[in-house]
């Protein structure tokens, strides 16, 4: 029954036969002895193991020390916009911190997935260390066989060299799988996280308009969330592996060269860690640098590419190089600094690690051979039985000088071996210490994204630099009722996000299901704004709005620019519904075929090759015809509201007319925003904003049909001809500024009367 046992076990069981066969059992006169010995010396490496964790935790509190100069608290890196000059990255406490954060985000259980990896990555790491030691036992074994002559046992020595050849190589690539593995589980919770947080809450609308303390929301989130964790995931094998190595290697060398063999290593280690330490740069500091810069040349490119047609008809191609040439410069400036810092310091770390540390390692290999009264238990035990054996058959001295030959180079090469792993793993956690600096760089990175994201998800903004003002995002006191059959505005000043522009003041108007609104005003004056306001995309600083539940069957806007989802045809139509949400709702695509109808498109399926066809819809329709789509959205969804801002610029006249007439003929209650006042007559009410002096001011007057409506119409031109009125005005006085200034002013010369006019003005 091979498979009996469980396999950990089973591998366990055979482990421990090879390794025995490998290695002769100790006499059982000797066993308790043996015993204490081995206490002593677990005891001695686990002193060892704490003494070397200390001793680097003090270094890097001092380290962190310096490059901070004082602390800094976790808020404030999340209320920093990430510039490259105020970038604080180092291995310290925040560091910890922002990793255990995001850490309870990818593993919010002991029962994820990822703790499941994590436990069969580390038993994988286990099993490799023990192969290892395993590996460099035989290698001293066949050596000792080779030198002796024994062509039995150096055979029998092979064949377990190939039996630990299988699961040793099996053992690295499932660490290399797991590895990969581990890196994709983390990406996926922090992704799933960061994906609920933005999509929710208008979080990747605010993240855009209401906060400019992160930018780049698309970078950081496809690239240096993936960044973080295969730094995270390698770190751990290659930070976890090594210290294993360092504890079960310093054990297994403490027996053979002894304590004195040990001190002289560790003393070694840990100078030229200190060394390493003290000259290693910031790359911590660095990686985030260079993450930032990447996210800036990718959004160069994403602008390009969203706005090719418009640059294209501007002639634009010029300007847009040199922004893209620009941007990649200063990345690649910023890489070849890297490249540049690190040739000095990989040639100093090889220098250390690779030569410093093998001619240490030879020195105390040569212990037990020079001076065998240094050496560890198991050479003198071994020392002593050669003696012992010289002295019962002094006959046989040439054979017993080559035992002693072959067991000497035997206890070398397996010293070696686990001396050149050690060295190999001590060099790891040197490398590992660069590769932690970077971990700190994208930890920053995504801790910082991940805490604005929670805080605008939670409506929670932070000092914009006008606290104190009237209107701060830190001061929203307005309201907004939902399950009001009707859109109400009461004393709500519309005001841009940031606090600082008052566009309308005190707006309050209300309109009831079948009362058809209109809003007009100069450009600028915040038509769209009462909108923004409206679908709670902007803050409702003070006062309340009323308005229906959120609903695409209650209010539905259509904003000035068209927006063209991917998919298909049919999904142009339903968007944001899914084709099940339209299966749901019972429609079919022979009721798309009428609604495009109503919004004369009834050709496009055809001429498209039918509803499924998957196309760059934006730049497959023309202007007016993304305008008809969107208005079919109207037509699909059948909301009681509609909120069409400027929808219909773009359709001619009679056809916009004929749209306006089906809106109302299904019920739909219109609210337009729009500077045609040959829309006027569609509607009941007539909202002016931008008027007064200031342009804060509003009015609102009913229209009615026929006298209502002219009256509307003249009250309109009256108004323009009052603002061409004050044009000429406001000539003469700048015409009378004009002249007591070079009255004032001339004789002390034309630069003082410049300086004179820029002040005043
Ligand atoms: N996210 C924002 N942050 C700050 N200010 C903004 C923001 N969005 C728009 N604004 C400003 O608000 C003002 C009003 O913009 P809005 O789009 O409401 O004008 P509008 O009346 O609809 O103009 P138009 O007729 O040209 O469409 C503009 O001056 C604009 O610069």
């Amino acid at each position: 029954m091979p498979f009996a046992k469980p396999l950990p076990e089973a591998i366990s069981a055979f482990l421990d036969k090879v390794s025995s066969a490998a290695l002769p059992a100790a006499s059982t006169a000797a066993t308790m002895q043996l015993r204490i010995q081995r206490i002593r010396r677990t005891a001695l490496g686990v002193a060892l193991a704490g003494g070397a964790i200390y001793y680097m935790r003090r270094q890097k509190q001092r380290a962190s020390i310096r490059a901070l100069g004082k602390p800094v608290e976790d808020d404030e890196t999340a209320t920093m916009k990430i510039d490259k000059n105020k970038i604080k990255v180092a291995v310290d406490k925040r560091f910890l911190r922002q990793l255990k954060y995001i850490w309870a985000i990818c593993v919010p259980n002991w029962r994820s997935k990822t703790v499941m990896i994590l436990v069969l990555h580390t038993t994988f790491l286990i099993l490799r260390t023990y192969l290892s030691v395993i590996v460099a036992r035989l290698d001293g074994r066949l050596v000792r066989d080779l030198v002796a002559a024994d062509a039995k046992s150096f055979g029998k020595g092979l064949l377990y060299w190939f039996a630990v050849a299988i699961p040793a190589t099996y053992t690295n690539s499932m660490i290399r799988y797991l590895q990969s593995k581990l890196s994709i589980a983390l990406r996926t919770s922090l992704t799933r996280h960061v994906h609920d947080l933005y999509m929710e809450n208008n979080t990747y609308y605010k993240a855009i308009n209401l906060d400019n303390r992160i930018d780049g929301a698309d970078q950081l989130i496809t690239t240096d969330i993936n960044r973080f964790c295969t730094a995270l995931a390698s770190l751990y094998s290659n930070l976890g592996k090594p210290i294993l190595d360092m504890i079960i290697f310093n054990y297994q060398l403490a027996r053979s060269i002894g304590t004195s063999g040990m001190w002289g290593l560790t003393v070694n280690y840990f100078i030229t860690a200190s060394i390493l330490r003290a000259v290693t740069p910031s790359f911590g500091k660095l990686a985030a640098v260079e993450a930032k810069l990447e996210g800036d040349f990718r959004s160069a490119h994403s602008r390009l590419i969203t706005n090719a047609e418009e640059i294209a008809f501007y002639h634009g191609a010029h300007l847009e190089k040199s922004i893209l040439t620009r941007t990649y410069y200063r990345l690649i400036k910023h890489i070849n600094h890297i490249y540049r810092i690190r040739i000095a310091y990989n040639m100093f770390e090889d220098f250390i690690i690779k030569y410093t540390w093998s001619a240490a390692g030879l020195l105390i290999a040569s212990i037990p051979v020079f001076y065998p009264e240094f050496a560890g238990a198991r050479s003198r035990r071994e020392e002593a039985r050669l003696a012992q054996l010289q002295a019962s058959d002094p006959a046989n001295a040439l054979s017993q000088l080559d035992r002693k030959t072959g067991s000497r180079t035997q206890g070398f090469i397996t010293n070696k071996r686990l001396m050149v792993s050690l060295a190999d793993a001590g060099g790891r956690i040197m490398y590992s210490y660069k590769e932690l600096n970077e971990l700190a760089g994208y930890t920053y990175r995504v801790y910082n994204m991940l805490r604005v994201l929670q805080d605008l998800h939670d409506d929670r903004f932070v000092d914009t630099g006008n606290t104190g003002a009237e209107y701060s995002l830190e001061s929203i006191a307005g309201k907004l009722e939902y399950d009001f059959d009707g859109i109400k505005f009461d004393k709500t000043p519309i005001v841009t996000p940031n606090g600082d522009t008052v566009l309308i003041r005190d707006l309050s108007f209300g309109i009831g299901p079948g009362e058809h609104l209109m809003v007009t005003g100069p450009n600028g004056a915040g038509k769209t704004s009462i909108l923004r306001t409206l679908a709670g995309l902007w803050p409702i600083f003070r006062g309340k709005i009323s308005r229906p539940a959120p609903g695409l069957d209650s209010i539905l806007y259509i904003p000035q620019r068209p927006y063209l989802a991917i998919g298909s045809l049919r999904e142009q139509v339903i968007y944001p519904h899914t084709v099940k949400q339209m299966k749901q709702a019972g429609k079919t695509d022979a009721d798309l075929a009428e609604i495009l109808k109503k919004v004369y498109l009834e050709y496009i399926p055809a001429r498209e090759g039918g509803w499924d066809a998957v196309k760059e819809w934006k730049d497959v329709f023309s202007g007016g015809e993304k305008q008809r789509m969107q208005l079919a959205r109207l037509f699909y969804h059948h909301p009681r509201f509609a909120v069409l801002d400027e929808a219909t610029s773009a359709v001619s006249t009679d056809v916009e007319a004929l749209l306006y007439s089906t809106a109302k003929d299904e019920g739909i209650t219109v609210v337009t925003i729009s500077h045609r006042p040959s829309l006027f007559k569609y509607h009941n009410y007539l909202l002016r904003v931008g008027e007064g002096e200031s342009g804060d001011a509003w009015e609102m007057e009913r229209i009615g049909s026929g006298h209502g409506f002219m009256d509307s119409v003249e009250s309109e031109i009256r108004k323009l001809e009052d603002r061409l009125g004050d044009i000429g005005r406001l000539r003469s006085r700048l015409a009378d500024i004009n002249k007591e200034l070079s009255l004032e002013v001339a004789p002390t010369g034309d630069k003082d009367l410049k300086h004179a006019k820029r002040t005043l003005i």
